[in-house]
């Protein structure tokens, strides 16, 4: 096993209310030329739809930014994409269950959503999307946590980080359909590789960095920092999810050991970045800082060689975890189907396969443009998290996409904080301060009671499941 560390993804969902039934599942973010015909009834806006959403949690928490009894966090920020960032997992296999937790947490919210919708009258269905773009072109994300032992050279290590981020979404890639300059369109490995600015910045809107360097560890400052990474797809299958996880955390193993990668830098980042994700072949070359030419399947390649010597070198490759090992069986595999062209070899576990693959049937059947607005929709049905419109719950019960969780974990995990971490404090806290219907603040590293005393409690280790400190507070609560 390599050294612990503590994970958490934030996911921002796209919301919709689509027109009452019959006008197809969520015309208004399938694009302009499946909105509403003439004299379709009106439906609301996705700030209205936002607040439908919230409006039991508003109700329990008395604000869309709280904390819930699983350790997660749960909010509505400007621009009304819902958020859910999970608990603090320290575990791969942990955060995916984490993740799922999250999607059903939120496909519960839009049925009550959808319940209240009804009883009001109010024609239409909120359809949320675990994706990165909606019809108006706005992009949001989906951030990815990793705790880093502080050392001074952080900026040498985001550097090294920038040319693994430009080339993993050609396995990590959600697949997105892009509508080209000329008419018509083209299947490219990543919705956000578009919408990207800046390599490293400390403003997450604005310049929309790679990764995000603000510091703002949520630990203890002295010991650690947190890689905040804002490049990546959000991820359907759960697969997908791990192997973009899972390969980050074996690099950043290797990185925090002091190894560096300068030979890899890349000359126009930003420019790469684009052009990888419309280059399905992932062979056309992109140039290097040293001014060699290497395609992204080329670096995928190098990065993959490196970490596993790495951690051969080191004596660590027999002590792998088992699902660190499908990571990198999983890495392995996705660049040989992509030098094979052969994406049969990852169709259930990588979404840009287990979506394209999706696609091409469909238009094949009905005899389908790619940027016919039926396939818009099928690929947007790819992303809805409904249990009962989405696709994915269909295709997992057909074998068609893979799963690593049990929808046991995952329910548990609704309610139930990682037990390993600092989330199980929190959790508890929660669970506890709403048995007993007190007035509780809380945030990643501070736990406080609101009466007279203003009790509270400091966290600076998230990798600490127990604390004395805390055990009095739940005992202050509940007297
Ligand atoms: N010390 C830590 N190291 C790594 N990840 C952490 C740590 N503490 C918390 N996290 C994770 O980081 C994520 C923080 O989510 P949050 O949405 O609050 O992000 P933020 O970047 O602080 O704020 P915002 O999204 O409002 O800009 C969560 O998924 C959480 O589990
Ligand atoms: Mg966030």
């Amino acid at each position: 096993m390599t050294a612990r560390r503590i994970f958490g993804i934030e996911t921002e969902y796209g919301i919709t209310c689509a027109p009452p039934a019959g006008r197809g599942a969520a015309v208004e973010a399938a694009g302009a030329d499946a909105a509403d015909g003439e004299g379709a009834p009106r439906v609301i806006t996705a700030d209205d739809a936002a607040r439908y959403l919230f409006r039991k949690v508003v109700q329990w928490g008395r604000s869309s930014n709280v904390f819930l009894r699983n350790g997660a966090r749960l909010y509505l920020d400007v621009g009304s994409h819902p958020e859910y960032a999970t608990a603090e997992c320290d575990d791969v296999h942990q955060l995916v269950v984490n993740d799922r937790a999250g999607e059903s947490i939120l496909d519960e919210m839009t049925e009550d959503a959808n319940e209240l919708l009804a009883e009001e009258g109010v024609p239409g269905t909120i359809h949320l999307f675990k994706n990165n773009v909606d019809s108006f072109g706005n992009s949001f994300g989906c951030h990815e946590n990793y705790l880093v032992r502080r050392r001074r050279d952080f900026q040498a290590m985001g550097d090294a980080l920038v040319p693994f981020f430009i080339t993993r979404q050609i396995l990590t890639g959600a697949g997105h359909i892009r509508p080209r300059a000329a008419g018509g369109a083209s299947y490219a490995f990543s919705q956000r590789a578009d919408q990207m600015w800046d390599a490293m910045s400390s403003a997450t809107t604005r310049s929309r960095p790679i990764i995000n360097t603000r510091d703002e560890p949520h630990a203890d400052a002295d010991l650690y920092r947190r890689m905040h990474v804002i490049v990546g797809d959000s991820s359907v299958a759960e697969t997908t999810t791990m192997l973009k996880v899972g390969m980050t955390d074996l690099l950043l193993a290797m990185l925090e050991d002091g190894v560096r990668l300068r030979d890899l830098a890349m000359a126009e980042p930003m420019r790469a970045i684009r052009e990888i994700s419309h280059d399905m072949t992932a062979t056309v070359p992109v140039e290097l800082s040293s001014g060699r030419r290497m395609s992204a399947l080329q670096m995928q390649e190098e990065f993959l060689t490196r970490v596993t010597g790495y951690l051969d070198s080191t004596g660590q490759t027999a002590e792998l975890t088992e699902i660190q090992r499908r990571v990198l069986e999983l890495w392995e595999r996705g660049l040989r189907a992509l030098r094979e062209q052969d994406p049969s070899l990852v169709e259930t576990e990588l979404d840009w396969a287990i979506k394209g693959r999706l696609l091409e049937r469909y238009r094949a059947r009905h005899t389908l443009a790619l940027d016919d607005p039926r396939v818009a929709r099928l690929s947007l049905a790819y992303h809805d998290i409904s249990a009962r419109w989405g696709l994915a719950t269909t295709l997992a019960a057909r074998g068609l996409m893979a799963r690593i969780t049990t929808d046991e974990e995952v329910r548990e995990a609704i309610v139930t904080p990682p037990p390993s971490t600092r989330a199980r404090l929190r959790g508890e806290f929660v669970a506890a301060a709403q048995e007993r219907r007190r007035d509780i603040t809380v945030d990643w590293v501070h736990l406080k009671i609101n009466d007279a005393a203003q009790r509270t409690v400091v966290l600076k280790d998230p990798f600490s499941p127990t604390d004395e400190r805390v055990d009095k507070l739940l005992a202050a609560l509940q007297a």
